[in-house]
């Protein structure tokens, strides 16, 4: 019978055919937890009556959330979190390594072909490299910690496929925020997002990692692109892609494999999206909100926070200096993109063009710790999230874009088409 990646995946782990709809209990190849919801997850684990964990080499614990601590409470759950490492002998990323995705693929221990699970909805990340990887509430995550397996229904797919080439300064970001508008918050629920054709072949992993990482935003359960020579050559930087247990690198869906549903893209007809407030598939052509206020903008998040991104943004800033009358926090996603943007001269420029380049962690993407709008303000921002207070104020507004068109709007002081400037 003809199968989907994800029905390929979820076989290869059952050790038989498996279909979507089909109930099964899978062992996870990886387990992320971070300083929000890993607390949680850890009481759960003490619940089930605790004692060790199923294997503390596949238990990736990442603070990130509030790092710096930013509270006494954040400050006591990671003295928390620490401990519980210790006693486990987990390896704990601490504040001063990023954001839990982008660290946690930084790992090397993540293959194609696994299954992995975090407390975290955007750990559909993963499927940039070819893994089945979703995120899980605390209480399945404490059973998860314990016995190292978890129950799904394997989800039926959608398949979304891009062809063509992008037009300069138009990219992954605008490509997925158009799918999301077009197939809706909810047009993906409980399915995984099989990303393919020319357009995701030519990608480099990390606009496979921005699309994957927003399949949520849909409703995805996963997100995944077929993993091919530049999953391997990327995934070599962080390990052994040879060793005993890498990945499945061949893995791709059979022709006439079943869907639940089908998109197809020219991306050589795309323009730069917006997602408006307050919802992420509020998506429009650029064009309708040009010239639009703004307050601040910010450049970085699991979606958007990549050497790349940074690289890209300060490709369009050029020589240029911000607006003075914006606020612009740029945030690398890990150490690792930090130091490369740092080697590079980007910082340098980001700071003499007048940004907050700020070290890594997930900052003002969920108005959880610094970088928060006021009442009315407006902010611009490269994450994967709009809704209503996501940022700080509830009475504030949230617009989702490009590294490209921040920094193209950062330069203008409003929302400017990075293609015009
Ligand atoms: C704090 C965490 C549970 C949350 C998530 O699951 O996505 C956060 O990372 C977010 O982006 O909203
Ligand atoms: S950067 Fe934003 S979306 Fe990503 S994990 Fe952190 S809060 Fe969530």
């Amino acid at each position: 019978m003809t199968k989907t990646i994800t029905e390929k995946i979820f076989s290869r782990k059952c050790g038989c055919d498996v279909s979507a709809g089909e109930m099964r209990v899978v062992p996870v190849d990886a387990a992320m937890v971070h300083d929000i919801t890993g607390p949680l997850a850890v009481n759960m684990f003490h619940r089930m009556k605790g004692g060790k964990v199923f294997d503390p080499e596949k238990i990736i614990m990442i603070f990130d959330h509030q790092v710096p601590a930013d509270s006494i409470t954040a400050a006591e759950n990671h003295i928390m979190m620490r401990e519980f490492a210790k006693e486990q002998g987990i390896y704990n990323y601490d504040v001063k390594e990023g954001i839990c995705h982008q660290v946690a693929l930084e790992t090397g221990k993540i293959m194609p072909g696994d299954i992995v699970v975090g407390v975290d909805s955007h750990t559909c990340t993963y499927g940039a490299v070819g893994a089945f990887s979703t995120g899980i509430g605390s209480t399945d995550m404490g059973f998860v910690l314990r016995f190292g397996a978890l129950y799904f229904r394997i989800p039926e797919s959608v398949r979304i496929e891009a062809d063509g080439k992008f037009a300069p300064r138009v990219g992954a970001k605008d490509l997925i925020m158009k799918t999301i508008g077009d197939i809706g918050a909810d047009g993906a629920t409980y399915r995984a997002a099989e990303f393919t054709g020319q357009a995701f072949e030519e990608m480099e992993i990390p606009g496979r990692m921005t699309c994957c990482n927003m399949a949520i935003e849909m409703g995805g359960k996963a997100g995944i692109v077929p993993p091919d020579e530049k999953t391997r050559k990327w995934l070599s930087q962080w390990g052994d892609v040879d060793a005993a247990k890498a990945g499945s690198f061949d893995l791709k869906a059979d022709e006439g494999a079943a869907y639940a549903g089908k998109v197809e893209y020219d991306v050589g007809d795309l323009v730069p999206q917006v997602a408006v407030p307050h919802n992420v598939d509020n998506v429009v052509d650029i064009d309708e909100v040009e010239g639009t206020h703004l307050d601040q903008v910010f450049i970085g998040s699991c979606t958007n926070g990549r050497y790349e991104d940074f690289a890209e943004a300060a490709e369009v800033m050029g020589a240029r200096k911000f607006s003075p009358d914006v606020r612009v926090i740029a945030i690398p996603a890990s150490r690792t993109e930090y130091l490369k943007c740092l080697r590079a001269g980007i910082i340098e420029k980001f700071v003499e063009a007048g940004a907050l380049f700020e070290a890594p962690c997930c900052g003002p993407c969920m108005g959880g710790a610094f970088g928060l709008i006021g009442v009315e303000e407006v902010s611009l921002s490269t994450s994967n999230r709009n809704f209503r207070g996501r940022q700080g104020s509830t009475k504030g507004e949230v617009y989702l874009c490009s590294p490209a068109t921040a920094a193209a709007s950062a330069i203008k002081g409003v929302i400017t088409d990075p293609r015009e400037v």
